[in-house]
């Protein structure tokens, strides 16, 4: 003990208690204060209430049935009608599935909800990166409506403060993982909301059956029915005011589109309303199945197309002088036909020529066509397989652009424009099981659209033949290389 010395204890590192800073208030405050708090815990209470009522109607609604059943007519009778139930919805899904599905969306929707969205959010979103936090504050993307359409789940969401659509786009593979679907695409809906469409199936998967021949007064330039699509609805095509460059690998389902397109102008064709202008480089492959719909009809790439690309476009120009000051658009009051030059392999024409005159002149024309045919009533509809700036170098002069089965991924950008893959338009991804498939960008419009469009077959196009010639067709050889004067329209 002698050599003992006395040594400064340790500080003491136990955190100090902290009390809430209200705590510290006088207690006549704190009675002042009382009935505001409690105000603010039944408001924030009634809240909750409310948000599990509009998030969950249905299963709210079933909750107090069942609780109600259950006091008033006891357990026999509440396990008797639990069952007649059961087996109802078992031989209702059974013999009937699509109504089934549409009945049964809303208690589906609240189902996903709740054992995919709501119980993985926060995890999801904090694996993904996608929270943000300032002063030592977490702040989460909120999960708003969802909806369970069978094929896809949308799912709305507001995004923290300060984050852009991007940065969901960026990890739209990741959040398709993480919630079981086969791919997420990010759609915008207003300043800080964002949709999610976690798709799980195909509705695009069965061909589209070509409906019947339409009447006349049908047919809307403006919306043009060419197929449907994946919401179910008719993909409609503009082509007044407009030009279409359609871009697929062979056998995308090309010829599917060209001829659904007309198709659905066969009635406004034979009424001398539209005229139909075709080249078809490929020595009639296409267009040579039923020439007699087309005005003029070029099956090669020489001299005989460029010089009937010449005369479109001086038709353009004539009409055009004879617009200006008078009208802005054409109308079919004006009695001149609207004229739709449809190209089936416009590489053929403009890149692969290897003559450099005539694809000088060949891409001088187009560009006359694309540039100035819009307003007097002259439309394009090209097809081409390879969509570099090297063989369309003009591909800005077609506001819609369409993208079958594609390559590569980075031609989908090449075909619909910057960032519509991240958008979610794979069209590099299209099965080769399922040709007519596409994605659809329209100018001005945000976001691409899916669509099929109808399945054109040998018969539809005997059909076609019938209806324009007035059933007085004769198969007719394969077409020679040249030009042809297509039947009368
Ligand atoms: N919309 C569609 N629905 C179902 N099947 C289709 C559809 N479009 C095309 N097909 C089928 O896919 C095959 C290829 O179609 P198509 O010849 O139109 O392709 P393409 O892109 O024009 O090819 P290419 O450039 O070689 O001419 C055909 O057998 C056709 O029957």
């Amino acid at each position: 003990m002698g050599n003992s010395r006395w040594v400064d204890p340790a500080p003491l590192e136990v955190a100090r208690p902290r009390l809430p800073w209200w705590t510290m208030l006088p207690r006549w405050v704190k009675l002042v204060l009382l009935p505001l708090a409690l105000a603010v815990v039944v408001v924030w209470v009634l809240a909750k209430v409310v948000r599990v009522v509009w998030f969950y109607p249905v299963s709210v609604a079933l909750g107090l049935v069942t609780l109600l059943l259950r006091a008033w007519a006891g357990p026999w009778v509440f396990g008797a009608v639990v069952a007649a139930a059961a087996v109802v919805l078992f031989v209702w899904w059974w013999r009937d599935k699509t109504t089934f599905d549409v009945w049964l969306r809303w208690p589906r929707t609240e189902f996903r909800r709740v054992a995919v969205y709501a119980y993985q959010w926060r995890t999801v979103v904090r694996l993904s990166s996608l929270t943000a936090s300032a002063k030592g504050r977490e702040y989460l993307p909120r999960l708003r409506r969802t909806r369970s359409e069978g094929w896809r789940d949308r799912v709305r969401v507001r995004m923290v403060k300060g984050q852009a659509p991007e940065q969901w786009e960026a990890r739209a593979s990741g959040l398709a993982h993480a919630f079981g679907s086969q791919s997420c695409r990010v759609r915008v809906i207003r300043p800080g909301v964002i949709e999610l469409d976690l798709v799980h199936s195909n509705p695009l998967a069965s061909a589209v059956a070509l409906p019947a021949m339409g009447s006349e007064s049908a047919v809307d330039l403006r919306r043009v029915v060419v197929g449907r699509t994946e919401t179910g609805k008719p993909w409609r095509l503009r082509l007044l005011g407009n030009h279409l460059l359609t871009v697929g690998v062979s056998g995308a389902g090309k010829g599917s589109l060209l001829w659904s397109v007309v198709w659905a102008l066969a009635p406004l064709v034979k009424a001398g309303a539209v005229r139909l202008v075709g080249i078809d480089p490929k020595g009639g492959m296409e267009l040579g199945q039923v020439p007699e719909i087309f005005d003029r009809v070029v099956y090669d790439n020489g001299e005989a197309a460029v010089t009937l690309l010449e005369e479109v476009a001086a038709d353009v120009r004539k009409r055009a002088a004879t617009y200006r000051g008078v009208r802005r658009l054409w109308a079919r009051e004006t009695g001149e036909p609207f004229t739709l030059l449809v190209v089936d392999e416009l590489a053929d024409l403009i890149a692969y020529q290897t003559d450099k005159r005539l694809r000088e002149r060949a891409q001088a024309a187009l560009q006359t066509i694309t540039s100035q045919g819009r307003a007097p009533g002259f439309g394009v509809l090209a097809f081409v397989q390879d969509p570099r700036k090297e063989v369309v170098p003009f591909r800005n002069l077609f506001p819609t652009r369409v993208a079958m089965r594609l390559d590569e991924a980075v031609q989908v950008d090449m075909v619909l424009g910057d960032g519509l893959r991240a958008r979610g338009a794979n069209a590099h991804e299209i099965s080769e099981s399922t040709p007519g498939v596409a994605w659809i960008k329209v100018d001005g419009h945000r976001d691409p659209v899916r669509a099929r469009a109808f399945h054109v077959t040998d018969t539809n196009l005997v059909e076609l033949r019938h209806y324009i010639t007035g059933g007085s067709a004769i198969i007719v050889p394969f077409p020679d290389a040249g030009p042809h004067e297509g039947a009368a329209a």
